[in-house]
């Protein structure tokens, strides 16, 4: 990435505004998962023990552009203050007086957490003014925040036409030097795994992925969406119709292109959506009315596994089935393991999406694989081929 990064600038005695994602699950203000302030420490760490004064923004959740406690900050910030030596103070505000106040008290080597810049719905807008507000809060600006990269907002690109030198923290450098080195030059077999739900979010990725990888592997419910396309019975299994014309013409691309497409040869189908439902397993064409598929089959299992073992390069977006129901959990755990295979033999192994991720850390692996990306969203469009506005604004080297 041909941009300035935290090593580029000195940070000594300036304060530093850093765009951070602390977009993490809370629960009865409880943080459930830290895995994105962890790892943000890097950056964090880097600008307060070389004597700067850092100014962290973030958004929480989807709030309605106006003050709401459910979305606040402070348990993040409470949080934070628990994992590094840095005095952390907290701001109600992202900007006015409420914010200038607590910086001013601040002291270089000390953290300041700024609420919500979701509370504004100018954030989203990427108003003018919004954005020099809070570009006014700091003297260069860090995006460290990979995961809201794809957003073009106030406090993500907004702001970096009021303040630059704007750079590149170590996890959005880290998490670009991923993806970036997978897709543009991949050590082979290059294999993309891609599953869970939302077929129209993912098939722009698929089409983009065609002209890169050896081997693309489909699972979990965007299979059947490519079994209909290919005229096998479905049964109640979950479905896009609209999208079935575009699945067929990716399966004609992929034979084209030369790329091996892989679709499940076998699924575990159930009655209902529901861990005891009655199950069983079927082969491709065989799923009758009135069974849903929930998972791949063991004969997938075995196949996918084959394939991701001997691979060089792996991205992983989607699980295979419904593994939140142990019944239907095998088939992810099963790539879960064929990824962590790969790693150990020399293969980078990158895998992206809050369920996928959430997937691999129950199946006890995440350290086992090279990269747990922070971004769904954010890794999805990167290697669907588009530009990220929060990347793209930064100050070029
Ligand atoms: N065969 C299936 N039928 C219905 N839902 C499925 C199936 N396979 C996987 N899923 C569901 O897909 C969800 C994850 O999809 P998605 O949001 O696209 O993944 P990610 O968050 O990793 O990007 C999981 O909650 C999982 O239960
Ligand atoms: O959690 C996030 O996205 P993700 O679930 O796609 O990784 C980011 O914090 C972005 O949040 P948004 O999708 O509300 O802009």
């Amino acid at each position: 990435m041909a941009k300035l990064t935290l090593n580029d600038i000195e940070v000594k005695v300036k304060k530093v505004l850093m765009r951070v994602d602390f977009n993490v699950p809370i629960e009865n203000g409880r943080i459930t998962d830290d895995n994105r302030i962890v790892q943000a420490l890097p950056s964090i760490n880097h600008v307060v023990e070389n004597g700067g004064l850092l100014v962290l923004t973030s958004h929480l959740g989807r709030p309605a552009g106006e003050y709401d406690p459910e979305f606040s900050l402070k348990p993040a910030a409470d949080h934070l203050a628990t994992l590094v030596d840095a005095k952390v103070h907290f701001a109600e505000d992202c900007i006015g007086e409420k914010a200038e106040s607590v910086i001013a008290a601040a002291e270089f080597g000390e953290i300041v957490v700024l609420e919500n810049v979701r509370f504004h719905a100018e954030e989203k807008q990427n108003d003018e003014e919004f954005s020099k507000k809070l570009a006014a809060h700091g003297d260069l600006f860090v995006n460290d925040a990979f995961g809201s990269s794809h957003r073009a907002h106030a406090s993500v690109a907004g702001v970096t036409r009021y303040l630059q030198p704007a750079v590149s923290g170590f996890l959005l450098e880290k998490e670009i030097k991923y993806l970036e080195e997978s897709i543009n030059d991949p050590d082979r077999p290059f294999v993309a795994i891609l599953g869970g739900a939302k077929v129209s979010d993912k098939i722009g990725v698929i089409e983009n992925l065609l002209t890169k990888v050896d081997s693309i592997i489909i699972g979990g419910g965007m299979t059947y969406t490519f079994y209909k396309a290919k005229g096998w019975p479905i049964g109640n299994s979950l479905v896009e119709e609209d999208k079935v014309e575009l699945a067929k013409e990716l399966l004609q691309k992929a034979e084209k292109a030369g790329v091996k497409f892989m679709l499940p040869l076998d699924s575990v189908v159930a009655k209902e959506f529901n861990n005891d439902a009655e199950h069983k397993v079927v082969d491709e064409d065989g799923i009758e009315e009135g069974w849903m598929a929930l998972d791949i089959g063991p004969q997938s299992a075995l196949s996918f596994g084959n394939v991701i073992k001997s691979a060089k390069t792996v991205v992983w977006n989607g699980p295979m089935g419904v593994f939140e129901m142990e019944n239907f959990a095998d088939g992810t755990f099963a790539v879960a393991e064929a990824l962590a295979e790969a790693t150990k033999f020399g293969g980078t192994t990158i895998i992206g999406g809050g369920d996928s991720a959430a997937a691999i850390k129950k199946a006890g692996l995440s350290d086992k694989v090279s990269h747990v990306s922070t971004g769904g969203g954010a890794s999805l469009e990167y290697l669907e081929g588009k530009e990220l506005p929060g990347v793209s604004a930064l100050t070029n080297k």
